[in-house]
C-alpha cells in the first residue's frame, strides 16, 4: 500500500489553508498514494478561542470537510483528515478536536474524537489547556481502509499506551497519529514515543505533522505558536522509514502490509497479556478515569 503524509504549517484562517492543503494532497495523489494523511488541526491553529468559537462550523457544515470529501472522491483514494476543529453545539461552548477518515467515494467512513487533553505546563512563559476549548472524546475507534485496519488517535493521545494496546487487539494494523506537536516535546519524546507504539503493537505507525510557526494575523498580540513536524512513517519493527523534515510537503511510502504479521510472529507479546493483582497501597480509583476539565 502506497500512503502519503501531507505536512502543514497552518494558520489561523480556515479559508486560506485550504489552499495549499489540497494543492499537497494532489500531490500526494499524483505520486500515487492510495491512503492520503493530513495532520491535526488541518482547518486551523488559533490562540483566540472567541474567534474559534465565531469561526467554527458543525461537522455537518464545514467548508473544509465539504472540499475535502470532494477532493478524495475526485482523486478516487482513502483521505485521513488528521483532525478538524469543529463546532459541537454544547452548552459549555466546547468544540470537538476530530479526525476524520473520508471514503475514495466522498462519504465519512469513520470518526474519532480526541480522547486525551493536552493540559500541560511547557516552561514558565508556555503551557496549554486544551480541555477548556475542546470536548475529550470517549471511544476508541478502527475502522478498515485501503485494504488495511486502521486504528485513530490524535497527538497527545500518543502518550497514553493502553489505547494503542486496546486498539492493535481490535483489529488495527495501521495506527495513525496526526499531530501538532510541540517543538520541546517533539525533541525529546516524538520519534521515541512513536517507534515504542510501533514496537509494542506489531503496527505501522503513521504520523503527519504541523510544523513551524503558526501565522495567526488575526490575533498580533499573542504569540506566534511552533510545531515540531517530521511526519514520521514507522515499521512494525520499530524502524523509521521516512521523516518529513521540518518544512511543509509531502512524504511518500509504499508500506508492505505483511510486515505486521511478521512482526507479530517474532515477537507475539501482543497477545501475552497477564492478569495481575494490583500493586499494594492501589487504592480503587478507575484505572483509566476520564480527564475532565
Ligand atoms: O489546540 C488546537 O487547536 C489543536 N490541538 C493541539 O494542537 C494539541 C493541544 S494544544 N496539541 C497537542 O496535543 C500536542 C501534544 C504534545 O506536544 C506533547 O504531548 O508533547
Amino acid at each position: 500500500m502506497r500512503v502519503g503524509l501531507v505536512q502543514l504549517s497552518v494558520g489561523d484562517d480556515p479559508a486560506a489553508n485550504l489552499g495549499p492543503t489540497t494543492d499537497l494532497i494532489r500531490q500526494a495523489a499524483g505520486q500515487g498514494a492510495q491512503l492520503v494523511l493530513t495532520p491535526e488541526a488541518t482547518n486551523l491553529l488559533s490562540p483566540d478561542r472567541a474567534r474559534q468559537a465565531a469561526l467554527l462550523r458543525p461537522e455537518a457544515d464545514d467548508p473544509t470537510l465539504a472540499a475535502l470529501r470532494a477532493e478524495a472522491r475526485a482523486l478516487d483514494i482513502w483521505l485521513l483528515i488528521g483532525s478538524l476543529a469543529l463546532a459541537t453545539g454544547d452548552a459549555d461552548g466546547r468544540f470537538a478536536n476530530r479526525s476524520l477518515l473520508i471514503a475514495p467515494d466522498g462519504t465519512i467512513a469513520a470518526r474519532y474524537d480526541k480522547l486525551h487533553m493536552f493540559d500541560v505546563t511547557i516552561s514558565d512563559t508556555e503551557s496549554y489547556r486544551e480541555s477548556a476549548a475542546y470536548r475529550p472524546g470517549d471511544r476508541a475507534v478502527i475502522a478498515p481502509a485501503a485494504g488495511t485496519v486502521l486504528g485513530l488517535t490524535i497527538c497527545y493521545d500518543l502518550r497514553f499506551p493502553h489505547l494503542y494496546r486496546t486498539l492493535a487487539q481490535a483489529g488495527a494494523r495501521v495506527l495513525t497519529v496526526p499531530s501538532a506537536f510541540n517543538p520541546v516535546t517533539g525533541a525529546a519524546h516524538w520519534e521515541t514515543l512513536l517507534r515504542a507504539r510501533a514496537i509494542e503493537t506489531g503496527c505501522f505507525v503513521l504520523a503527519p505533522a504541523q510544523c513551524g510557526r503558526h501565522a495567526a494575523p488575526h490575533s498580533p498580540d499573542r504569540p506566534a505558536r511552533r510545531s515540531h513536524g517530521h511526519s514520521l512513517v514507522v515499521d512494525p519493527w520499530g524502524r523509521v522509514l521516512a521523516d518529513g523534515g521540518d518544512q511543509p510537503g509531502v512524504t511518500i511510502v509504499s508500506l508492505d502490509l505483511s510486515a505486521v504479521d511478521e512482526a507479530r510472529s517474532r515477537i507475539p507479546s501482543l497477545s501475552h497479556d497477564r492478569p495481575f493483582a494490583a500493586p499494594d497501597g492501589h487504592d480503587d480509583t478507575p484505572k483509566h478515569p476520564r480527564q475532565d476539565g
